[in-house]
């Protein structure tokens, strides 16, 4: 048996005292138990402080992490987008021409339109504060913006009871949304209130082609941008009068309406004066808006407008790019003010003589291929005929600009292609049908192509001459 007397396997509880007894001695004062000589009375009331306290803390936590919540913007979702309501904060520098995002990727708006409130276009861009205006059109200021996750936005604030009512502000907006094409500026939001009607544009970052053609100071525009702005803008304006549905006329195009990116790329803007047309419509009958210099003769005398006006006012532009010149010029001798009257005679005897020094941008210093500046001449004659009949079609005049089938990307010289899905064939015959429906027909009339009705004349020089060799 063993000492302690149990047999062994059975369980014992340890002898505390014994345990006690073995350990070795402390220097230690011996502990003395929590409570221990203390009257009840007092333990009960410290815990019931202590309950107390703990509640009143939780309670304290709980208000500061409310008030938290309560400070930070408010998170409204807009589609795939969450906007904050004002963000100042991110909003960038006015005085660098940072990066948009718009120069990578045209599209990435889409899907992000949205009603703001006034308030929010407030904040974004710094209270509509003077440092933020980057133009002014004829119905109001233009203020740059940011959005919460950084992205600039260009914020037209339209002048209550200016030029243009809200009939034409939801208008425009019906319009401008249903519109999405990287050649187009894309609308990414509205604000209307009974004292404010604004439009929310994606920002293009690279100023306007008027502002680079004709402003002050600025290096002379070379000719391949020249000739990727015309073909960028005259995609652009083909999908407005050939994609959407139903058509839409721009009926205000000029060079003050064609943004660019940092790469040249050219977007249409400004679609406040565009009205919708339906395809069984020849043409829609409205009071006369554009801007002179631009204006096709029949919209200006009678608003008589199809999308023959949109192709005059591209043919000036087309002029403007050719020449260097502004559509009205007053600072010209007497007679030769009016851009399209003085480049009239001198288109033929360019195309007539295959010599276009005379036309040409002198600041370009005869830079430029010659067999595109062809192709830019003959487009500009064509679209600037006084014959709406005669007038091709924007798709035409995209297609003879863009002839080889995609434009010289600039920054990385590779071929763009174009961007719809015209097979080869396709593309041959209607470049055939661009040749019979326009520029060849009228080189048989005595003002290449601009006569008002086309009639048979004498023809141009060239065409003569291929005629006496042929024996016609
Ligand atoms: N989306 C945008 N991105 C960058 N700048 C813009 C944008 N929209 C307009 N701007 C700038 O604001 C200026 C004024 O634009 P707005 O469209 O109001 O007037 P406009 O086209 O020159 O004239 P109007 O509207 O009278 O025909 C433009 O010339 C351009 O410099």
């Amino acid at each position: 048996m063993p000492a302690s007397g149990r047999p062994p396997g059975s369980w014992q509880s340890p002898p505390g005292p014994a345990v006690a007894r073995a350990s070795p001695p402390s220097l230690a004062p011996p502990a003395r138990a929590l409570g221990e000589n203390l009257p009840i009375g007092v333990i009960v009331g410290v815990a019931v402080a202590g309950f107390l306290m703990a509640l009143a803390s939780l309670f304290i936590v709980a208000c500061l992490s409310d008030r938290g919540k309560k400070q930070r913007p408010p998170m409204r979702k807009r589609g795939t987008m969450v906007v904050p309501a004002g963000a100042p904060d991110s909003y960038p520098p006015s005085n660098g021409p940072a990066a948009s995002p718009s120069d990578t990727n045209s599209y990435e708006f889409t899907g992000y339109k949205s009603c703001f409130t006034y308030d929010e276009l407030v904040g974004i861009t710094g209270g509509f504060s003077a440092q933020n205006v980057i133009g002014e059109g004829g119905f109001g200021k233009v203020y740059m913006g940011s959005l919460g996750d950084g992205r600039r936005v260009a914020v037209k604030q339209l002048k209550v009871g200016g030029g243009q009512g809200e009939k034409e502000f939801r208008a425009e907006v019906d319009i401008i949304s249903r519109i999405h094409h990287r050649h187009l500026v894309t609308l990414v939001g509205y604000c209307v209130t009974e004292n404010h009607r604004l439009l929310v544009y994606e920002f293009v970052s690279n100023d306007t082609l008027e502002h680079h053609l004709h402003g002050e100071g600025l290096p002379v525009m070379d000719w391949p941008k020249r000739m990727k702005i015309a073909i960028g803008s005259a995609r652009g304006l083909t999908y407005l009068h050939e994609d959407c549905h139903p058509r839409i006329i721009h009926r205000d195009i000029k060079s003050a309406n064609i943004l660019l990116d940092k790469a040249f790329e050219a977007k249409v803007a400004d679609f406040g004066v565009a009205k919708l047309t339906n395809d069984s419509m020849t043409h829609v009958s409205t009071r006369v808006m554009g801007t002179f210099g631009y204006m096709a003769p029949e919209y200006a005398s009678s608003g008589k407008l199809t999308d023959r006006s949109d192709v005059f006012s591209f043919g000036v532009v087309l002029l403007e790019l050719i020449t260097g010149r502004k559509p009205v010029d007053s600072s010209q001798p007497l007679g030769e003010e009016s851009l399209v009257e003085w480049a009239r005679p001198l288109l033929v005897d360019a195309l007539e003589t295959d010599d276009f020094r005379e036309i040409a941008d002198p600041s370009l210093e005869c830079r430029y291929s010659k067999i595109e500046m062809r192709r830019m001449v003959e487009a500009a004659a064509a679209c600037i005929r006084h014959s709406v009949t005669k007038r091709p079609r924007m798709v035409q005049v995209w297609r003879s600009l863009d002839v080889d089938g995609g434009s010289t990307d600039l920054t990385n010289g590779v071929k763009l292609g174009h961007s719809t899905a015209y097979d080869s064939g396709q593309y041959s015959a209607d470049i055939e049908l661009f040749r019979r429906m326009g520029f060849e027909d009228d080189l048989d009339t005595a003002e290449y192509g601009l006569s008002d009705e086309g009639e048979p004349g004498p023809g141009s020089g060239r065409q003569r001459q291929q005629r006496t060799a042929a024996g016609r």
